[in-house]
């Protein structure tokens, strides 16, 4: 009866996101709350067989055909603790051909390893908000709620969560003490910010929800100032709600409805992020599903963006300035490619640093440059 229950959820999460473009979390949020699923051990099942189907898509025979019944059935064979236990090691990566070839084009000879990295389940990090409380008080507030949370070497604010309680409904989490953020996500603001000594206009001009403008914020002790900026109302909406909870009062939002809100900011700023909109490739452990609607032309759609965000937005970065470059992509044409095409046509920026954070690594696939201008 249970296992019956649990095929037909399965599958009407997998055939939302296969075929009618839902997010897989989105999904998995509305069963739960539709369906009223209320059987922890149903909900548990649902939440690790659906990304399980996900991450091994092509060899549970999606995109060749099979239905979506048979493919959740053969998912299903393979017991829980083995998907739970992360067990499952791929012979070969699971991607479309023409996305192999392009990796294998891209990466060199670490492709295989990286693309079969994505094969195992994403853990679970999150930073502490030092403006409310320190990592250490923070552990012990995270016990007492039955999170499991270890430390992470080198990351003294970063914590891995090991199991326990959903973080979501803890009382640390609705007071503002953490943000959910991955460990690789966690080094772009202290890399932004390296020279960073208390005074200059701070700019994350594609700000989006605000993951590293909150970050930022803190590391500059709520003091100076930041803009974050995004074509989008609704994000910066949320920015400013995340904002609020968290105690930062230093940002100021700002929305890009005309060409002229980046002109007016031309040779003024003194630290820049561009954390551009990417294809995602390096985040297909948290996103599975997204593998399924990237095409070789979102691929370029996204590059051409990057392309004049970089030459366009880099102009309000003043004589002497710090420009960052990020994506969540692995695809080197996305990222050292662009910052080499960018730095050939602005020679008066230098490459500082850069760092290609591989999934391999454990994190997300991340990338991040840091350019000055002369
Ligand atoms: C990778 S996401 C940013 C994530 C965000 N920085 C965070 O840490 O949560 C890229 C963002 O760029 C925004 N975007 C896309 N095109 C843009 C443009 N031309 N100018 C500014 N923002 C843009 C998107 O709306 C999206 O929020």
């Amino acid at each position: 009866m249970k296992e019956k229950q649990l095929t037909n959820l399965l599958a009407a999460v997998v055939r939302q996101v296969a075929t009618e473009d839902v997010y897989l979390d989105r999904a998995l949020r509305d069963i739960f709350k539709d369906k009223k699923v209320v059987d922890p051990n149903i909900r548990r099942a649902l939440s690790l067989y659906a990304p399980f189907v996900f991450r091994n898509w092509y060899a549970l025979g999606g995109g060749s055909g099979e239905s979506i019944i048979s493919i959740v059935n053969k998912a299903l064979e393979i017991p829980v603790e083995r998907i739970d236990g992360d067990n499952v090691t791929p012979e070969s990566p699971d991607f479309p051909q023409w996305f192999i070839d392009l990796s294998k084009e891209e990466l060199g000879g670490s492709w295989e390893q990286e693309l079969i990295a994505f094969a195992s389940r994403p853990k679970r990090y999150i930073r502490t908000n030092t403006m409310k409380v320190s990592t250490r008080n923070l552990v012990d507030e995270l016990r007492q709620q039955m999170v499991v949370v270890r430390n992470v070497p080198d990351f003294p604010d970063a914590l891995e969560v090991a199991g326990g309680k959903e973080i979501f409904g803890t009382v640390p989490f609705k007071a503002g003490l953490l943000e959910v953020q991955d460990i690789s996500s966690q080094q772009v603001a202290p890399f932004l910010l390296k020279d960073y000594k208390g005074s200059g206009l701070v700019v994350d001009a594609c700000a989006g929800n605000g993951g590293k403008s909150l970050h930022i914020g803190t590391l500059m002790g709520n003091k100076g100032r930041i803009i974050s900026m995004d074509l989008y109302p609704q994000k910066l909406e949320e920015l400013k709600r995340r904002a609020l909870k968290a105690g930062i009062s230093n940002i100021e939002t700002r929305l890009i409805d005309t060409t002229k809100v980046v002109k007016r900011m031309y040779d003024k700023v003194d630290f820049l992020l561009l954390d551009v909109p990417c294809s995602g490739t390096g985040v297909f452990r948290r996103n599975p599903e997204s593998k399924l609607r990237m095409t070789p032309e979102s691929i370029e759609n996204v590059k051409q963006q990057q392309a004049d965000i970089l030459s366009r937005y880099s102009k309000m970065v003043k004589p002497g300035g710090v420009l960052v470059y990020a994506t969540c992509s692995i695809l080197n044409s996305e990222n050292r490619g662009q910052v080499d095409a960018f730095l050939s046509a602005r020679p008066e920026f230098t490459l500082e640093e850069d760092r290609a954070i591989m999934p391999s690594s454990g994190g997300d696939g991340f990338y991040m440059a840091r350019l000055r201008r002369k």
